[in-house]
């Protein structure tokens, strides 16, 4: 039997697949990694908007994470939305038994619509308990302006950012994502060495729901398998660069990205077939 490297994300749900673990998870299967899930939140939204969300339990979450640890040990750990502090500090707590394995921190705060996906009395408790444990944080702008209490709106902003989630507040590497500043869709990557600037075209779309949770759940599938920082980092941006290059056209909002669109390079992107370009026999 093949030795399979394995993620695990610890994340909120969406229903209509585009963001979230449903995201994650489509991530993790395109970089060939076995992907695990942990549900914090189960949230109603679309394309649209966000219509409910139920907290799990915490013994819940408790549990579930139990189940995980206790039988199949995850190369990497992502983390999506964690809406509340007692979600933060078990999960702290188990990052803090497994400091050797890979964690990619996504500090989800806000939807694509708009609307609030973590309470804004946890925030001091993200900085405190999550970040110093992450191997790899990635904030959009506004979430790092948040987490460092300024504004943050141009390179020269995002690049002292990202040194500032690194030096200040004790994450190991940082990615500030330029999402939504810039001409180019540029990032800033620091992990206290050189800095790197991640530049794709930007791609006039409004189908960007999800963005964030793939790009980060592709990073953690490439630390998975043992790739260094800033390799996992430089596939996750050529990866979520196709997927909103060949997007596809669902939902009446902002849809989602094509999570098989990293497969289609090369091919004009009017066509929307799913293409086995892997190979490979069963
Ligand atoms: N229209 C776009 N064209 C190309 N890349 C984009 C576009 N929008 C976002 N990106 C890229 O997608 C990734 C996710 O960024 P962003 O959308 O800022 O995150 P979030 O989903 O957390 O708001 C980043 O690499 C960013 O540069
Ligand atoms: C459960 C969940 N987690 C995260 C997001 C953020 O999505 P985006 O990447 O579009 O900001 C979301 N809409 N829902």
């Amino acid at each position: 039997m093949k030795k399979v490297q394995t993620a695990l994300t610890i994340a909120g749900t969406d229903p209509t697949g585009g963001a979230g673990i449903q995201a994650d998870l489509k991530s993790f299967e395109e970089r060939c990694v076995y992907g695990m899930s942990v549900v914090t939140s189960v949230v109603a939204q679309n394309t649209q908007c966000v219509s409910l969300i139920h907290h799990q339990p915490i013994e819940m979450i408790d549990r579930q994470l139990a189940c995980v640890f206790d039988d199949i040990q995850p190369d990497a750990i992502k983390t999506g939305m964690i809406a509340t502090e007692e979600m933060m500090r078990l999960i702290g707590d188990y990052l803090t038994k497994y400091p050797d394995i890979p964690y990619v921190l996504d500090p989800v705060m806000v939807a694509t619509s708009g609307d609030v996906l973590m309470e804004e009395s946890s925030r001091a408790v993200i900085r405190e308990v999550l970040i110093p444990k992450a191997t790899l944080v990635t904030p959009n702008l506004k979430e790092a302006s948040l987490l460092l209490d300024r504004s943050i709106t141009t390179l020269e902003e995002m690049t002292q950012a990202a040194k500032d989630l690194v030096h200040v507040l004790g994450a190991s590497a940082a990615v500030v994502k330029g999402g939504h500043l810039t001409e180019e869709a540029t990032d800033v990557f620091y992990d206290g060495g050189v800095v790197h600037y991640l530049t794709k075209e930007r791609v006039k779309t409004k189908h960007t729901h999800g963005t964030g949770c793939t790009y980060s759940a592709v990073i953690t599938a490439e630390l998975a398998k043992g790739q260094s920082m800033l390799d996992a980092v430089s596939l996750g941006k050529a990866f979520i660069h196709a997927a909103i290059f060949y997007g596809i056209d669902l939902g009446r909002g902002n849809g989602p990205t094509n999570h098989f669109g990293y497969r289609l390079k090369g091919v004009p992107n009017d066509i929307n077939t799913c293409q086995d370009t892997r190979g490979g026999e069963v």
